[in-house]
């Protein structure tokens, strides 16, 4: 048992995903995974164990931005020996081009926390995705043929911002799209010498105003679950 994830010892694998929402954890759990346990249930946040084509593969949900996922990623990492981490999540386009539905490979994630200026005493830190991750997955995204866009995203501590327009600096910067996990994901990853990588599929854009349900984001963003768990396969 940690603070907040009540599994024994052994029962979380080596590679985990992690989606923001606990049900589209089950969701993976249920709809792609072989003998399954559920090893979490504490504060509803569900971690699940089960083979993914014999082999096995952990899915825990992280819950909604970076203070939530830290302590997952931290108890992951330090109490339960885990390797790799692949965040499974949605997130919010600012191109046009990058369409809902489409997917987004974060190589880099700004941010606009104060987490890793406060971290770093006022420097600025470069949250980037593992190298051997990132290689393996788009590798495989290339076998099944499927098409992905990969760059910097921003992780935000906030949803509902001020300014409605605040997102199009970050865009004329090349930044494609806006999530709230990653920049602590890849933080966290490297100060313990694990390995971690997001993938993400629009949920909705800021550009055209398109989005999709909350159902349809807990259920139907199969293409990206299959990507992540082909890529847990590989390692
Ligand atoms: O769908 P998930 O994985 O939760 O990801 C995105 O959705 C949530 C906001 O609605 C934030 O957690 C954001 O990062
Ligand atoms: O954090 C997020 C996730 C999806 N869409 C957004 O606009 N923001």
């Amino acid at each position: 048992m940690s603070v907040h994830i009540g599994a024994e010892k052994g029962s979380i694998a080596e590679t985990v995903l992690m989606p923001g929402d606990p049900l589209r954890a089950r969701f993976i759990a249920e709809k792609f995974l072989e003998n399954t346990e559920c090893y979490n249930e504490v504060r509803g946040m569900y971690g699940y164990t089960g083979l993914y084509k014999g082999k096995a593969v952990s899915v825990q949900g992280s819950g909604m931005g970076q203070a939530s996922l830290s302590i997952y990623t931290n108890e992951l990492i330090c109490d339960y020996g885990v390797k790799n981490l692949i965040r499974v999540g949605s997130c919010g386009s600012y191109h046009e081009h990058v369409k809902v539905r489409d997917l987004v490979i974060a190589m880099s994630a700004s941010t606009d926390s104060a987490m890793n200026r406060e971290r770093f005493n006022g420097n600025f830190y470069a949250p980037t995705a593992d190298y051997h991750l990132f290689k393996t997955m788009t590798a495989q995204a290339d076998e099944m043929g499927m098409t992905y866009h990969a760059g910097n995203i921003l992780a935000t501590d906030t949803f509902y911002h001020d300014d409605p327009e605040h997102w199009k600096k970050w865009a004329d910067f090349g930044v494609l799209a806006v999530e709230m996990e990653s920049a602590a994901l890849y933080t966290l990853a490297a100060k313990h010498g694990a390995r971690a990588l997001t993938i993400c599929t629009v949920s909705d854009n800021l550009a055209t105003g398109e989005f999709t349900s909350s159902e349809e984001r807990e259920t139907s963003f199969t293409e990206m679950m299959k990507l992540a768990l082909e890529t847990a396969f590989k390692l």
